[in-house]
């Protein structure tokens, strides 16, 4: 299985190592390796159930593993602490709520991780203020999100992972329901912050205006990576109808793989 090349002492941003979870007493992630390198972005893709969702919320504490291990920047989970470095952008369903907050409350509530509960300063504010115009919503700031449609819904969520200024994006079907749109944001969005250094592990079905971004993508199957595709494999693999990871159908088989 290939992984990234990485100089001597550079440590991965993401390190999942046989990485083994349960949901109820169903397993669904069955031993899985995943690296994602300083200033990469990896498409995490596979079927609906395949288990992608699980393997990145094991990666921000929020699914346990039973065994295996999960590194952040080098340090292991139960150390990590600096949650600033890392912006998650849940699945859109689960992190809908009731709560009426207007656009700017949300994704000021990003930007905790670095204030550490203290009084927002400029500085916060500003990050805030950057965050929510690099999503296109700065006309929508004071706006209740329950007012929003699905698309900027999402960029509001973006936007709350971008306000920390994070290195690390982590993000769970950002493309999912979403306009067209919202996605060349998303996309012109990841472009900046890769062009400044971040490195980002994005849950796909398809890989859209991400397309040129992607440096691989790693296909899941029950729980396991069934295969690691390159930069030129990516964009192949999920216009390939035999390997479209939507599909249930056996492993892909064409002149993609190596
Ligand atoms: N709370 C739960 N209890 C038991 N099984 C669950 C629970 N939540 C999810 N599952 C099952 O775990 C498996 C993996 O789910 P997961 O959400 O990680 O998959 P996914 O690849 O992200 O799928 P999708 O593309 O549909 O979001 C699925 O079969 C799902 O039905």
């Amino acid at each position: 299985m290939s992984q990234p090349v990485t100089a001597a002492g550079d440590v991965p941003v993401v390190r999942l190592g046989d990485a083994h979870a349960a949901l109820g007493t169903r397993p669904v992630l069955r031993g899985i390796d995943l690296t994602v390198a300083r200033g990469e972005v990896v498409a995490l893709l596979g079927a609906n159930g395949s288990g992608k969702s699980t393997a990145v919320r094991s990666l921000v504490g929020q699914v346990p593993l039973t065994s295996g291990t999960v590194e952040l920047f080098g340090t292991p989970l139960r150390r990590f602490g600096d949650w600033g470095r890392v912006g998650y952008v849940p699945q859109r369903s689960t992190a809908a709520s009731g709560v009426p907050a207007t656009v700017r409350e949300v994704v000021t509530s990003g930007r905790l991780s670095r204030s550490r509960l203290r009084p927002l300063t400029g500085r916060d504010r500003a990050a805030v203020d950057r965050a929510i115009e690099q999503v296109g919503l700065a006309d929508r700031a004071r706006d209740s999100v329950a007012r929003l449609s699905g698309g900027q819904h999402q960029r509001v969520l973006i936007a709350r992972a971008l306000a920390a200024g994070p290195e690390l994006l982590i993000m769970d079907e950002p493309l999912a329901g979403v306009d067209l749109a919202s996605q060349q944001v998303l996309a012109d969005v990841l472009r900046e912050q890769v062009a400044a250094g971040a490195s980002a592990l994005v849950v796909l079905h398809e890989l859209g205006p991400l397309e040129t971004l992607i440096d691989r993508s790693v296909l899941l199957r029950d729980g396991v990576v069934e295969h690691v595709y390159d930069r030129t494999e990516s964009a192949a693999v999920v216009h390939d109808p035999t390997c479209h990871p939507h599909d249930a159908a056996p492993a892909p088989t064409t002149g993609l793989l190596t």
